[in-house]
């Protein structure tokens, strides 16, 4: 790292939201810019005129670029221009927390993923590809654009949307082909999506799966946060209406937190790491390898397969810990929490010399996932 360049702020996750036409993509991302839990969101859209702008202050336009007054920058582009785009969004004046690009039904997400990873701007970290897939059009969908088992293999979130108009059995249904999307004609087992997969109706997903709540003292931009709970009460106020369809959303997804006050073994967290199970869509957090590097912290940034560690000094008093949350659906808590607890650090005594290099050595798998500032990727 240039240690000339002081640390910046922490990197913007641009998350890329496709899915087909009608899916409910516009849906879904004017329910995150309406509960966007004091974050300022920056859009990129193929046209303004589907977001709903009419709701928010429309504050200024400059060029194709519109500042709404709730915090939220929008842009419209096309997807040559991206770089350009995404260089306005991170100026630390425009003060975003995270950037969306909703990809047109046409635009293959692919391709703006890879755009995304093998971008040179330093301000920003692939924050995810979530696809929404329309649960009551699913079957008609695929046979129109078979292409969308090759979206449903690279997603790392596939929202399953107007699950209100099918029944429980029908979205299981969905799920398990979704399961084997891109995987071989009549081999599942051999591959398939290892997106987590949630169900919504109206896009309303809980907006800390895809960002945290920002910690920002300014009062104007404190937009109410919709939490879990919010969405469990609306859910069961559907239900007691008699108007919900026994879909309960705390089932949506299941997050585990793990704290540990003994360094991480480098090694067995990145067994750990490398073998992810499908479903576990993000961890944040950070870790601390003690020996391996006494002077750091290592930020953890996992979506998807996508995974970045971030080296940052320790402040003198801060307490060594690891903290780490783990969100996903499908997965099961406490086999992760125990996997975890078994990656700490065993004081088992070996001479100090080669305590030292296998410190050194075993850092190299975690090291392999720290960007350098020339990396392209
Ligand atoms: N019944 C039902 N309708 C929904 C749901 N989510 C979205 N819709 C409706 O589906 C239609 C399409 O939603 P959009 O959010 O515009 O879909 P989109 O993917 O952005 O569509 P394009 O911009 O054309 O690509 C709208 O009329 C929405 O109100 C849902 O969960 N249930």
């Amino acid at each position: 790292m240039n240690p000339s360049s002081p640390p910046r702020k922490q990197q913007i996750p641009v998350i890329v939201l496709a899915g087909f036409l009608g899916s409910g993509k516009t849906t879904l991302l004017n329910h995150l810019l309406r509960n966007r839990a004091g974050n300022r969101i920056g859009v990129i859209v193929n046209d303004f005129g589907s977001i709903e702008i009419d709701a928010m202050t429309v504050s200024g336009q400059v060029g194709s670029t519109v500042s709404l007054g709730s915090g939220c920058l929008c842009c419209a582009v096309d997807v040559s221009e991206l770089d350009t785009f995404l260089e306005t969004l991170t100026r630390p004046a425009a003060r975003l927390d995270v950037i969306v690009i909703e990809a047109s039904g046409l635009a293959e997400p692919q391709e703006l993923v890879r755009m995304l990873l093998a971008s040179d701007n330093p301000h920003i970290v692939y924050g995810g590809l979530v696809e929404v897939v329309d649960a009551a059009e699913f079957d008609a969908g695929r046979e129109r654009h078979p292409e969308i088992d090759r979206h449903l293999a690279v997603a790392d979130l596939v929202v399953l949307n107007k699950t209100d108009r099918v029944g429980s059995e029908e979205q299981a249904r969905i799920r398990d082909v979704i399961a084997s999307a891109g995987a071989p004609a009549g081999d599942a087992a051999a591959g398939g999506s290892a997106a987590a997969v949630i169900c919504a109706t109206y896009g309303r997903i809980d907006p800390q799966l895809l960002f945290d709540p920002a910690l920002r003292p300014d009062g104007e931009e404190k937009a109410r946060q919709l939490t879990f709970e919010d969405l469990l009460l609306a859910e069961r106020a559907e239900d007691e209406a008699g108007v919900g369809h026994g879909h309960h959303l705390h089932a949506a997804y299941e997050s585990v937190s793990f704290t540990a006050d003994v360094p991480m073994n480098p090694r067995r967290l990145m067994e750990f790491l490398d073998s992810r199970p499908q479903g576990l869509y993000r961890i944040k957090g950070f870790v601390d390898f003690g020996v391996g590097d006494r002077g750091n912290k290592y930020v953890l940034h996992a979506v998807g397969r996508f995974l970045r560690f971030a080296p940052q000094p320790w402040t003198r008093d801060e307490p060594r810990l690891t903290q780490l949350v783990l969100i996903g659906s499908g997965i099961d808590p406490e086999q992760l929490h125990k996997e975890l607890a078994d990656c700490r650090e065993s004081a088992t005594p070996t001479p100090e010399m080669t305590q030292d290099a296998a410190h050194e050595r075993s850092m190299w798998g975690v090291l392999r996932y720290v960007q350098q500032p020339d990396d392209d990727a």
